[in-house]
């Protein structure tokens, strides 16, 4: 049995809990006990035997029966537990990111799709994947790059046997994946307006919690920062080029409501934007290039032609290119790259691989 403790019940911590259950009622042996839930206010601990907490009542244990929340009682009490335990920072919280070191040290497993740890601090980084290694605990991040697609895991199983990568390239926001396949085609379809298509791709829990997040190219780069960085190449969100596409006046406003609210006074500007790709029988897509070869690393907003793979996206998908000497023609992972399942499908997908090692 793995003991489970996570952090952040928000959208993808609670289809996570969903799934956790399911597959906990239809196992006649389980694999995972679910010890410990916390958000930024409120933390369950099971008993002291490790109990499994009952999940089909968590949202009001916690809110009715949670202690303040602490993040060194919440560790100790995992730390201490008398099977192998597990991690799970569902949040987007660099405090919480920055406790990993902390988290294996004490012996725990980590698992988590918040990409600040992978994309931040160099040395940070590269700490971690050291004590993850020196303390034999397994540091997993698979849905950080393309939700549950498996990108994190080709590139490193690439890398592990010897390849040499050529080029990585790709759609790697669902969000803006959403927004440019919606916003701009070649086909006759009736228009949305881009702030109406932004308000659904949040509605739809693709987007980060302030969507700006996703429109500056900030999440993008971190993706590219955290596939380029398991390259070996030494990728830093601080030089990477990276095209925010914001407008300037709604950058600094204080709430992701007021931008919400705000952007419609911008549809003209995109419509023209558009239009200019149009006008070349080409569309928009948002994109992500790590080609040392040409020395270009960048995130950006690019014009194709119709014909390009990229082009034919549906949906929030990702499609994620690696070109490397063993394959010169790339190989390619396409498919739905954000949303609550996918994700926590990518996450509970890791806590597998962790019952697997720590049952060899
Ligand atoms: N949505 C998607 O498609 C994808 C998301 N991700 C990543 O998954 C992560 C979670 O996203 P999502 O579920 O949408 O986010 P939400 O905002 O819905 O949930 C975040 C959760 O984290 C909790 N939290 C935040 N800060 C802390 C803290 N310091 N201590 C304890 N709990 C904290 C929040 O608690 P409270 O409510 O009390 O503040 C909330 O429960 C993010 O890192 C995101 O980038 C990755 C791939 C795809
Ligand atoms: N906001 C992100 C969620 C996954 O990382 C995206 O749109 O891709
Ligand atoms: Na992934």
């Amino acid at each position: 049995m793995v003991n489970v403790g996570i952090i952040g019940v928000g959208l993808v911590g609670s289809e996570l809990l969903s799934q956790l259950s399911t597959h906990r009622s239809s196992n006649v042996i389980p694999k995972f006990s679910v010890v410990a839930l916390k958000n930024s206010s409120k933390q369950l601990l099971s008993s002291s035997d490790y109990a499994p907490l009952d999940l089909s009542n968590w949202k009001v244990a916690l809110q009715t029966h949670g202690a303040t929340s602490d993040l060194a009682t919440f560790v100790e009490y995992l730390s201490s537990s008398p099977t192998p335990a597990v991690i799970i920072d569902n949040t987007s919280s660099q405090e919480i990111a920055s406790q990993y070191s902390l988290f294996l040290r004490k012996g725990l497993h980590v698992v988590t799709p918040n990409k600040k740890a992978f994309s931040g601090d160099i040395e940070y980084y590269k700490k971690i994947v050291e004590e993850a290694e020196k303390n034999k605990r397994s540091l997993l991040h698979e849905s950080t790059v393309g939700a549950g697609l498996p990108v994190i895991n080709t590139l490193n199983d690439l890398i592990k046997t010897g390849d040499k990568i050529v080029k990585i390239e790709g759609i790697f926001s669902g969000t803006l994946s959403y927004i440019f396949n919606e916003f701009s085609s070649l086909s006759g379809n009736t228009k949305r307006k881009f702030s109406e298509i932004v308000k659904v791709a949040q509605e739809n829990g693709y987007t980060e919690p302030d969507p700006r997040d996703d429109l500056n190219g900030l999440d993008v780069a971190r993706k590219v920062v955290i596939l380029g960085r398991i390259a070996g190449f030494d990728l830093d969100l601080e030089t990477l080029p990276v095209e925010n596409i914001v407008p300037e006046s709604l950058r600094t406003l204080p709430s992701s409501s007021e931008f919400m609210e705000r952007l419609p006074e911008f549809d003209h500007h995109f419509d023209n934007l558009d239009q200019t790709a149009k006008n070349s029988n080409q569309v928009l897509r948002y994109i992500g290039i790590i080609d040392p070869v040409n020395n270009e690393k960048c995130v950006k907003l690019v014009s194709l032609p119709v014909s390009h793979p990229f082009a034919s996206l549906k949906g929030s998908d990702n499609i994620i290119a690696f070109t490397t000497q063993r394959f010169p023609n790339p190989l390619i992972i396409q498919g739905a790259g954000a949303g609550a399942g996918v994700t926590a499908f990518g996450i509970f997908s890791d806590l597998l691989k962790i019952y697997d090692k720590v049952n060899a």
